[in-house]
């Protein structure tokens, strides 16, 4: 024994037991996700199996009929956003008018006293100085004075995640983030949240490429009709379980 203690990654977001019913109609039917410090979940599921109700639900976008969030240890209010996870989406979510620091800095808002934050033109040079840090992080540092709206597509969700990371996010749960995306940007962003993943935050990202979830997850989940059906690594998960998440017959019996 070299009386080395190896000690599990602290989980950083847990989701127990989440129902969502929409007009009595479950789209998820108890569902349970833990992320990890250093870890990228990829969720896979077809189209309408709650993948996308499932991060709102985690981040508190939307409330959950039933069911509990935990982020570091303690409860969150259903329904009310926590500073410490954020989000991106496929339609980035950037303002096209305002500079690409100004986009990042906006990240910084939920900590800046009323006042300050009231007038987001005028940032605070430490929040800027952050921003400017977290655009180093996400390659763009050549360009904080560029309106946000010019730069490519990759571009712009690597200004998202920059603005995550100016919320100091331990969590960032990613909808279908390189959907919209060619495939060299989605490499690339991809990666970003790979190495997100290795500097410690806890990463969830719904994709519809299960290639790319192999390639830069550390486990795989799959959702069929609001339920985890298989959570699995890259190298254990047989395809014939990706596979069955997108059978007509599976899909059909969701519509019913
Ligand atoms: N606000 C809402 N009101 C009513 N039904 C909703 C609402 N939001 C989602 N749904 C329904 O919940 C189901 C799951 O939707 P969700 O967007 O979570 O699926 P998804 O797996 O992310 O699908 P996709 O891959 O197409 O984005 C769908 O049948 C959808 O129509």
């Amino acid at each position: 024994m070299s009386g080395t203690t190896l000690t599990a990654p602290r989980v950083l977001l847990s989701a127990t037991g989440l129902v969502k019913e929409y007009d009595g109609t479950p789209v998820l039917s108890g569902l349970d996700l833990d992320l990890r410090a250093g870890e990228l979940v990829s969720v896979l599921g077809a189209n309408g199996s709650g993948k996308s109700t499932a991060l709102r639900c985690v981040v508190g976008l939307v409330p959950p009929t039933r069911g509990r969030v935990e982020v570091a240890g303690s409860q969150v209010e259903p329904g009310r956003p926590v500073p410490q996870v954020a989000m991106v989406f496929q339609k980035i979510h950037v303002v096209a008018r305002r500079s690409v620091l100004d986009n990042v800095c906006a990240g910084a808002v939920a900590r800046m006293p009323y006042t300050r934050s009231l007038s987001t033109w005028l940032f605070p040079r430490e929040v800027r100085e952050e921003a400017m840090a977290c655009l180093d992080r996400v390659g763009l540092a050549e360009r904080p004075h560029e309106r946000a709206g010019r730069l490519s597509g990759g571009q712009q969700q690597r200004v998202a995640i920059a603005r995550a990371l100016c919320q100091r996010a331990q969590v960032l749960l990613a909808d279908e983030p390189v959907s919209a995306l060619d495939p060299a940007a989605a490499d690339q962003v991809m990666a970003l949240l790979r190495s997100l993943a290795d500097d410690g935050m806890a990463v969830a990202a719904v994709l519809h490429q299960p290639a790319l979830a192999r390639r830069y997850s550390d486990r795989i989940v799959g959702l069929l009709r609001g339920r985890v059906v298989f959570t699995a690594s890259p190298t254990a998960l047989a395809q014939a379980e990706v596979d069955r998440l997108y059978e007509p017959d599976q899909r059909a019996e969701e519509a019913s």
